[in-house]
């Protein structure tokens, strides 16, 4: 994705080559603004406090940051303390996880001395991955965004959920990508950008990506969607996901469940995004089974944005000493989601669905 006129992705390395920049996301969408990730002290701070975030971007994060970690001490003890330091960082995105298993499976058989220059290898790998994956799920979601728009013959509205634009990636994005892709294409696409509190990501983040990238769309307050689904105006939604059970249950942004029961209320399509990183294999319960993380109530509590004289401001909106409470996401469950877009295609979201896109997985299912 360009911003203005140059390609970037969200994270990549350093000149220097032994460490990595990001785009630091806590910053925008008034400053853009790069940081260094030295360490991997560095990294799960950076994940941590949401530096960078999305679940395809944290997996490609701690997979750095465990390169990173390596450089100090790459002792099968070291990948074992570094692996469980930086899993748990974050507990709901499974791409986490999964980027952390994959690096350290294949660091066994590397000998020690060459163990931080292959892992950091291997990140620049997943991060790879990642973008041909969203690259991919944009061109499957593209084809139901115009088969929408040569039904109507009109500009498709689409009501998205958080951020899951190539500021959640490495680049594309997956709910995103579709949007794009069909963009240039020459549909006309509108989107309806959820603000998405605690915080925001939809207001600040899809909202400067849709901005950059010259895709028309609005910001709406969180609690619009149902209204705006009963009046007709939204065509399509689409989500991205943090973890997928094998069932097709999609955990994703809190929030996002109440915008699927609209969905159904109203007849609406409502699809998930996600790449193979994030479906977890393991689970067929996502309410039952996936943990969610539970944030800061000064997320709730408290705003950050930008004073009229530039500055950055924080400032507190509930009433001072009511208690708060901030889980960060929710699941929705497989009956009320349409289709699961994938790299590999659209599957219907159940075990059947996204077997038939992975058979691999079968002989272990
Ligand atoms: C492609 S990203 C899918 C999800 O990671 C995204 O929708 C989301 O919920 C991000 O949450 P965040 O808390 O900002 O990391």
């Amino acid at each position: 994705m360009k911003i203005d006129g140059q390609p970037y992705r969200t994270i990549f390395p350093d000149a220097d080559g032994v460490s990595v920049q990001v785009i630091d996301q806590t910053r925008l969408p008034f400053a853009f603004e790069l940081k260094r990730l030295g360490s991997m002290h560095d990294a799960a701070v950076a994940i941590r406090t949401m530096v960078v975030r999305g679940a395809p971007l944290i997996g490609v994060a701690a997979a750095y940051g465990l390169a990173l970690g390596l450089a100090e001490d790459a002792s099968d003890a070291g990948i074992e303390r570094a692996v469980a330091f930086l899993a748990e960082t974050r507990p709901t995105a499974i791409n986490l996880r999964w980027a952390l298993d994959r690096v350290a499976a294949k660091l066994r058989t590397v000998p020690i001395s060459e163990r931080a220059a292959f892992a950091f290898a291997e990140a620049g790998h997943i991060a790879e991955e990642d973008v041909e994956s969203c690259h991919a799920i944009g061109m499957h979601g593209a084809k139901i965004l115009c088969e929408i728009h040569a039904r109507t013959g009109r500009t498709v509205n689409v009501l998205t959920h958080c951020n899951a634009g190539w500021l959640a990636t490495v680049d594309w994005g997956t709910a995103l990508a579709p949007i794009y892709v069909a963009h240039d294409a020459g549909v006309p696409v509108h989107v309806f950008v959820d603000e998405t509190r605690p915080r925001n990501q939809g207001a600040a983040l899809t909202a400067f990506e849709l901005n950059a990238h010259g895709v028309p769309h609005t910001v709406i307050a969180d609690n619009a969607g149902g209204h705006l689904m009963q009046h007709g105006r939204i065509d399509i939604c689409i989500v991205g996901s943090d973890r997928t059970t094998a069932s097709g249950d999609v955990c994703n942004k809190i929030g996002t469940y109440l915008k699927a029961l609209a969905a159904s209320d109203n007849r609406v399509p409502f699809y998930a995004a996600l790449p193979f990183s994030t479906i977890d294999w393991t689970l067929d319960d996502g309410v039952a089974q996936i943990p969610i993380e539970e944030r800061d109530g000064r997320e709730v509590s408290h705003l950050t944005g930008r004073l009229p004289d530039g500055a950055f401001a924080t400032i507190e909106v509930v009433s001072p000493g009511s208690p708060v409470a901030n889980p960060a996401f929710d699941v929705t469950p497989a009956r009320l989601v349409t289709g699961i877009i994938t790299e590999r295609g659209v599957a219907t979201a159940s075990a059947d669905g996204l077997l038939s896109l992975y058979p691999e997985r079968r002989a272990a299912a």
